[in-house]
């Protein structure tokens, strides 16, 4: 064996960082027999140095970026802290000197995929980022790698741990919204401002990662359609159940003939359909190739050391590169140009809820609004309510968003509706 050493440095010692040293210096022995050199993380940049970092020596802590990017040993540079700056500052400086990067910051690469990529391709460097999709699964690098062989058209997934957890917590115990995010706080799986996890931002930045690697055509975080968790309700949940579904928070993107369609929100997924059993911090991802046809790919996505693994697999992949000589081998894939849609102009199946007044003729009322503006109804149910208000539970067939858009502006005019409780897309 070679007596190779290669010198990383790691920025951020929370959860991600922090999982990633330890699993760092548990694999080292195999490290060394998995690429032909010995990995010693030199300094582990942070915020904070008071603050007290299980198992990581006080004397590699640093609060000072100067300290590694003026270090000409370290090769490799792993950020982990998030946010965009002064992330971005230190991994664009770090490629301009001629490291190697590995970064879990979907934020980072979803807003500026174009200019770090390009900044990597520059240096002929790696910039590697799997855990920033979907943690421990492996999806980046079979996007870039092992399904590259095909023309992908559709790419639809949960991707966010957070929310999955909390809808399989309100799903399975009832548990309230509150609590269940609070859990999924601790157990580590959240971002540090959990609102990119509940609106849907975190999972929309991971689909225009995997979209713009699968469609070969740069999809930015501003391209995709959000919509997150905050308004599902106990009463959806139940309602779905009664219907034979579960709800789901799903990330989807389809390359079609006349643009790119890219959007995340909830959606009612069929109690027999595999998404719907992937529950807590789990994730999945189905690819749709035309050659190979489907692959669905599963496992944890989120927490500190599942991350760690799809991290420290980045930086193992990097050492193999550093003692072959060949880093820079796969950059950026993007070489096309392709429209990204409007969300009005795709197509959905919705799941509505009506409070309306309990008097004879309502209901023809609203199908004659859904049918004027082309929506068709598949399934109603009507709940006979308290003080003369019912309660409509719809679900139509596939329908042109914008059409859907127009007779809900009808039904915000009609006095018969009382309130549009709820409005959710079907698988
Ligand atoms: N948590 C997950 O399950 C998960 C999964 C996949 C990807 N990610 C991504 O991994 C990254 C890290 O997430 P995390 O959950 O580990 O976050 P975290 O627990 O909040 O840790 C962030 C770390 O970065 C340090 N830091 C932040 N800003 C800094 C600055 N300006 N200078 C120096 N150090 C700074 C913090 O230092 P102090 O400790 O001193 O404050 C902290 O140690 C994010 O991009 C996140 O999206 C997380
Ligand atoms: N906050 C993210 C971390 C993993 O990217 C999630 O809950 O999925
Ligand atoms: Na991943």
């Amino acid at each position: 064996m070679s007596d190779k050493v290669i010198y990383a440095a790691i920025l951020g010692a929370g959860t991600v960082g922090l999982g990633t040293y330890k699993l760092c210096e548990a694999m080292s022995d195999e490290i060394k027999h998995k690429t032909g050199a010995t990995l010693v993380i030199k300094k582990v940049l942070v915020r904070n140095l008071s603050k007290k970092r299980e198992g990581i020596p006080d004397e590699i802590l640093t609060d000072k970026w100067e300290d590694i990017i003026n270090d000409k040993d370290i090769s490799i540079v792993v950020e982990l802290m998030g946010g965009i700056h002064p992330a971005k500052d230190y991994v664009l400086e770090a490629l301009k000197a001629g490291r190697q990067v590995v970064t879990a910051n979907k934020d980072l690469i979803a807003e500026y995929g174009e200019e770090v990529g390009n900044a990597a391709n520059k240096a002929g460097a790696d910039l590697q980022f799997e855990a920033a999709v979907a943690g421990a699964i492996p999806i980046i690098r079979p996007l870039k790698q092992s399904m590259t062989g095909n023309h992908i058209t559709e790419i639809m997934g949960i991707v966010n741990g957070t929310t999955n957890y909390i809808l399989t917590k309100m799903t399975e115990s009832g548990m309230d919204y509150k609590e269940a995010l609070a859990k999924a706080t601790e157990l580590g799986y959240a971002e540090a401002d959990p609102t990119a996890d509940v609106e849907g931002y975190d999972a929309g930045r991971k689909i225009a990662i995997m979209a713009s690697i699968a469609f070969n055509s740069r999809v930015t975080f501003a391209d995709v359609y959000t919509e997150g968790i905050t308004k599902i309700s106990a009463d959806d949940i139940k309602y779905a159940k009664e219907f034979g579904y579960v709800i789901k928070l799903l990330g989807v993107a389809k390359n079609t003939e006349d643009g790119i369609e890219v959007k995340v929100h909830p959606m009612l997924i069929p109690n027999n359909h595999p998404l719907a059993n992937v529950n807590d911090a789990f994730n999945a991802v189905f690819v749709h190739g035309k050659a190979m046809d489907d692959a669905m790919f599963m496992g944890r996505g989120a927490g500190q050391m599942p991350t760690a693994s799809a991290v420290v697999g980045d930086i193992i992949d990097v050492c193999r590169n550093i003692v072959h000589d060949s880093c820079g081998r796969i950059g950026c894939c993007c070489y096309k140009n392709l429209e990204v849609k409007d969300i009005t102009d795709t197509k959905s199946k919705f799941f509505l809820r009506l409070e309306v007044a309990d008097k004879q003729g309502v209901l023809a009322n609203i199908a004659s609004v859904l049918g004027n503006s082309g929506v068709s109804i598949a399934q109603v149910v009507q709940k006979s309510g308290k003080d003369g208000v019912a309660e409509l539970v719809i679900i139509t067939a596939e329908v042109l968003e914008k059409n859907f858009n127009d007779a809900m502006a009808v039904f915000k005019g009609l006095s018969a509706v009382k309130n549009i409780a709820g409005v959710i897309r079907v698988y």
